[in-house]
């Protein structure tokens, strides 16, 4: 068969193409849903592992704004932290999932996640056809931070916001993509976890999602089976009772948090799987667990 007879043989049955348009035509009313919606992604350090996850986490960025939902991006960079740390010799120490961060350590985590890491996300979005600008907690003020307790040194939590920066630049078309490495009024840095800054965002923008992408499939019980749908209580239930623990506890408190802040939803997902947020978005199903008020 000729390459011409081949292209006009696979236009005649043309199977995945019938397939592909009507996977579309039921997208529809999902994405007239959230047109315009402001929607914050937390992309985990694990979930950007490979080249490929983060081109095609970029991809559905870039999608989600050209159907008109407004995406800001959040991202951590956890584990990439921590083997700069180990490549300069730096000990480093977790509380309740909280990097603990004297100064040497926020110089670190500032310099990978600020620096190397945001300017990847940036360059793959954009790479994707979208505009994204890359910014941190510092950035106009976006994020003021405190120390989170005494005896945790660098470790900080916001305690103000101010996100005109982020709206100019979704009304405008542009995708933000934020660092949470932010400073106080002194202008120290502070290590902020990415999904607490997620939430804290997703509250002060009045996000109707708050996404967070990580690298399991959700929130998982006692026997390893995924929680579809989890109240605020059900929340306290498995932070109490022990069932969530490292990383999953300020995910789950920032969900919490966030639904009380009047963000309508939070969905932790599996980051690992490309297009796990159009699934959430653009399907009946949805993926991973939800968390609602
Ligand atoms: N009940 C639970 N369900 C799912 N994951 C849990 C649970 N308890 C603890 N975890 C851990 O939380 C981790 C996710 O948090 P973290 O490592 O901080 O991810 P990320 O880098 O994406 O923020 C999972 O890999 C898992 O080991
Ligand atoms: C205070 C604190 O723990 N900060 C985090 C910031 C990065 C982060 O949260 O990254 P992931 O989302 O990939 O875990 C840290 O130093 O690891």
């Amino acid at each position: 068969m000729t390459q011409e007879q081949e292209m006009a043989e696979n236009r005649r049955k043309n199977e995945g193409g019938w397939t592909s348009a009507a996977t579309l035509s039921r997208a529809l009313p999902f994405i007239q849903r959230h047109a315009g919606a402001i929607i914050v992604v937390k992309f985990g350090g694990h979930a950007m592992s490979t080249p490929e996850l983060t081109a095609d986490f970029a991809r559905d960025i870039v999608l989600l704004r050209q159907v008109g939902v407004q995406p800001v991006v959040v991202h951590g960079g956890g584990p990439q932290i921590g083997s700069m740390l180990s490549r300069l010799d730096i000990k480093t120490e977790f509380k309740d999932g909280l990097r603990i961060s004297d100064m040497e350590t926020v110089g670190v985590a500032e310099m990978v996640l600020s620096g190397a890491i945001n300017k990847a996300i940036v360059s793959a979005i954009n790479c994707a056809g979208g505009r994204a600008v890359g910014l941190s907690g510092r950035d106009a003020r976006l994020i003021t931070a405190a120390p989170k307790a005494e005896g945790l040194g660098f470790t900080g939590v916001p305690i103000a916001t101010d996100t005109r920066v982020l709206t100019t630049l979704t009304d405008d078309g542009f995708i933000p993509v934020v660092s949470p490495i932010s400073a106080d009024e002194n202008g120290d840095g502070f290590n902020i976890n990415a999904d607490t800054a997620a939430g804290t965002l997703a509250a002060a923008l009045g996000a109707s999602r708050l996404m967070l992408m990580t690298d399991v499939e959700g929130v998982m019980d006692k026997d390893k089976r995924l929680l579809t749908d989890l109240s605020r209580q059900d929340v306290q239930t498995l932070i109490d009772d022990g069932t969530a623990q490292g990383g999953m506890i300020p995910k789950l408190t920032t969900a919490m948090d966030a639904v009380a802040g009047g963000v309508e939803a939070v969905v932790i997902l599996d980051g690992r799987r490309a297009h796990g947020l159009l699934v959430e978005l653009f399907t009946d199903e949805g993926a991973g667990t939800l968390i609602h008020a």
